[in-house]
């Protein structure tokens, strides 16, 4: 007979603090069928989530949330905690408009208590909240649960470093080491604990956990003290996440509820000192494509449950960020100098394509960002040419090391900033809004957004022959528009836009891939018998004045275009517009900027459009400003 299913009649998660194991086995296995279901009609992160069904159902069974305080890093995971945590009716809405965020978000329920997408922020965070209960003496427990990849990053040690001052009470650090980031992982810590978990540490305490819940006594009513002595049999070497203050306890088994439960039952009780339990799982577990696939089904499109077969778009252009790989390749066959940077998204940069061309010339730094960008300039002051391919919000974290360490010594580290402008359903966190204005404000830096893939091609060049300073070129994600690239791109003249089309009352200035939109706006102008100019500013960074202030001069309107917020292109022609006293006969200009709000998470043509940046809004701001 099969059981009634729990999550169609209880109530979660309040009920299922009360569940015995194979309920909470039952439960798990309700969890990733639904996860799975939704996932295939939304698109999404899917084998994060799968790997940690049964993490999530022991936390939320033993933990009072969201009176407790649970953390995930990163966010990508947590469709099973959104699933038990009110929001199933709602869970085929993930990434849509108006529905789910695909991350954790403070908005979206109590349940979340700390909003997430880049990664490494959940063990400094849930210490602020350990800090913060205790000055407010309370007593809840705080729980951060961080991957072995998001572990590489140095917020992670900086964190873990300070837990031992931060609080005296109770803190809990979950490891959740799936032996995977988006890519297979890299560094001495993924080593260290491939060590831990090969080793016979792992089968031992596999046995000692079994010993120990047969003799657990059930309801489990021991004191504070002797729960640690139950923990604390539990550990096995550990020796680096002991030296930095905390109780290690594990490796061990994240898919055996019958061993996780009474393992951080008893963890949890613990208050003289941070503890760390490394929970070892299998991203994608429980559904064969994901956990056969390479890339254990980290992000998906819509596919076939069955099948496991992915609805692939088809396109008959290459995506930019294949467009910058493949290039790359070309380069680096005549120049042995040229290296591969990137911060664990090889794949997502195009990196992976340079590193099969040329393994011993590709950086996978880890999710290191700002190591990436130092690491960089170190190369570059001796002799190197480095390209640091960092998508255009993650390069946010590196931005002091391009400040300090790039751009005062002036060091041509070449910034490969893919994913600029608005990305679509991973939302707000992941835009790439502010490149422009925070590298455009840097003395020296040459910076430059692509208007389709030829251009790409052509900064890449333009890139490469830049020798004595710091160089960037944006692009967003997603194909190009299908235009022909030359065998070999030749560089730009630095600080030189073009004229796309002459026209004499309407001068549009675009920066990046609204270029498109420019033209089809322009279209409309003309058939409204307005004549208009479309110009691509290729440069940032440094402007050409001489277009800029033609266009200034010839036109009754000015309108830039940009794929960046406020501050940034606009931003630069109407200051120097000013400067050279361009705005004091009569121009009308207008710039068209990302709006000043987090926009949430849509497809991108609905965000360009809730943005005001497609081309009826730029015709319609032409016709506005012509009065
Ligand atoms: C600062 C930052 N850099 C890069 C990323 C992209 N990213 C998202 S998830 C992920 C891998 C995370 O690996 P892990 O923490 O082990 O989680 P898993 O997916 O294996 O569960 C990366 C690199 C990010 N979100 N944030
Ligand atoms: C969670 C995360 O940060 C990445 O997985 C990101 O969602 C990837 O984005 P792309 O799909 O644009 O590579
Ligand atoms: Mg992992």
């Amino acid at each position: 007979m099969p059981n009634t299913p729990l999550l169609d009649t209880v109530n979660i998660p309040a009920d299922m603090r009360g569940f015995d194991i194979p309920q909470l086995k039952q439960l798990a296995d309700e969890v990733r069928a639904e996860t799975i279901d939704a996932v295939s009609e939304t698109g999404g992160h899917l084998g994060a989530g799968l790997g940690v069904v049964e993490l999530t159902v022991a936390l939320h069974h033993l933990l009072e949330t969201p009176k407790d305080i649970l953390i995930w890093d990163v966010g990508h995971q947590c469709y099973p905690h959104k699933i038990l945590t009110g929001r199933r009716d709602r869970i085929r809405t993930l990434r849509q408009g108006g529905g789910l965020s695909g991350f954790t978000k403070r908005s979206e329920s109590e349940y979340d208590p700390f909003g997430a997408a880049h990664a490494s922020t959940s063990i400094s965070a849930g210490l602020g909240f350990a800090a913060a209960r205790d000055q407010q003496g309370e007593n809840n427990k705080v729980v951060a649960v961080i991957g072995d990849g998001s572990i590489t990053a140095g917020m992670a040690y900086e964190a873990m470093n300070n837990a031992i001052e931060a609080t005296d009470g109770q803190f809990m650090v979950i490891l959740n080491d799936n032996d995977m980031s988006i890519a297979p992982p890299v560094g001495a810590m993924s080593a260290y604990l491939a060590k831990q978990v090969s080793g016979d540490a792992y089968q031992r305490v596999r046995n000692i956990g079994k010993k120990f819940v047969d003799h657990m006594p059930r309801p489990f009513r021991e004191t504070a003290r002797k729960a640690e002595e139950y923990a604390r049999g539990m550990v096995v070497g550990g020796t680096f996440f002991e030296e930095l203050g905390f109780y290690y306890i594990g490796p061990i088994d994240g898919h055996d509820l019958t061993h996780l439960v009474p393992i951080l039952q008893n963890a949890l009780k613990i208050t003289d000192k941070p503890v760390l339990v490394h929970v070892v799982t299998q991203k994608g577990k429980g559904y064969a494509p994901a956990e056969n696939s390479a890339d254990k089904y980290h992000g998906v499109v819509k596919f076939d449950v069955e099948s496991g077969k992915q609805a692939k778009a088809i396109s008959n252009a290459p995506s930019y960020t294949k467009v910058f790989g493949t290039e790359l390749i070309k380069h680096a066959a005549n120049d042995p100098r040229i290296v591969g940077i990137t911060a664990a998204m090889p794949s997502g940069t195009g990196i992976d394509l340079f590193g099969q061309a040329y393994p011993d010339r590709v950086y996978d730094v880890g999710i290191a960002e700002q190591h990436a960008v130092t690491f960089a300039a170190g190369m570059a002051a001796d002799g190197m040419k480095p390209f640091c391919a960092i998508y255009s919000t993650f390069l946010q974290r590196g931005y002091d090391q391009v400040v300090h360490d790039v751009a005062i010594q002036s060091l041509p580290v070449r910034f490969a900033m893919d994913r600029a402008g608005l990305v679509g359903s991973d939302g707000s966190t992941h835009a790439g809004s502010f490149d422009i204005g925070f590298m455009g404000a840097l003395p020296g830096m040459v910076l430059m957004a692509a208007a389709d893939e030829a251009e790409l091609a052509a900064m890449i060049a333009t890139s490469l022959e830049i020798d004595d300073r710091p160089s960037a070129f944006r692009y967003p994600r997603g194909d190009g528009v299908g235009v022909d690239i030359p065998e070999l791109a030749k560089p730009l003249e630095i600080g030189k836009g073009r004229i796309v089309k002459e026209g004499t009352k309407v001068a549009i200035l675009s920066l990046g891939t609204r270029l498109q939109e420019s033209l089809k706006a322009a279209d409309m102008l003309e058939q409204a018998g307005i004549s208009t100019t479309i110009a691509d500013a290729r440069f940032a960074k440094p402007l050409d004045e001489d277009m800029i202030l033609r266009l200034a001069r010839e036109h009754e309107v000015l309108i830039t275009v940009e794929e960046g917020a406020m501050g940034g292109f606009g931003a630069f022609v109407l200051q120097m517009l000013a400067e050279k006293g361009a705005l004091d006969r009569g121009l009308k200009i207008r710039t068209m900027h990302l709006p000043d709000i987090f926009q949430d998470h849509n497809s991108p043509m609905a965000m360009y459009d809730e943005a005001g940046l497609n081309a009826k809004h730029i015709a319609a701001k032409a016709i506005e400003a012509l009065g």
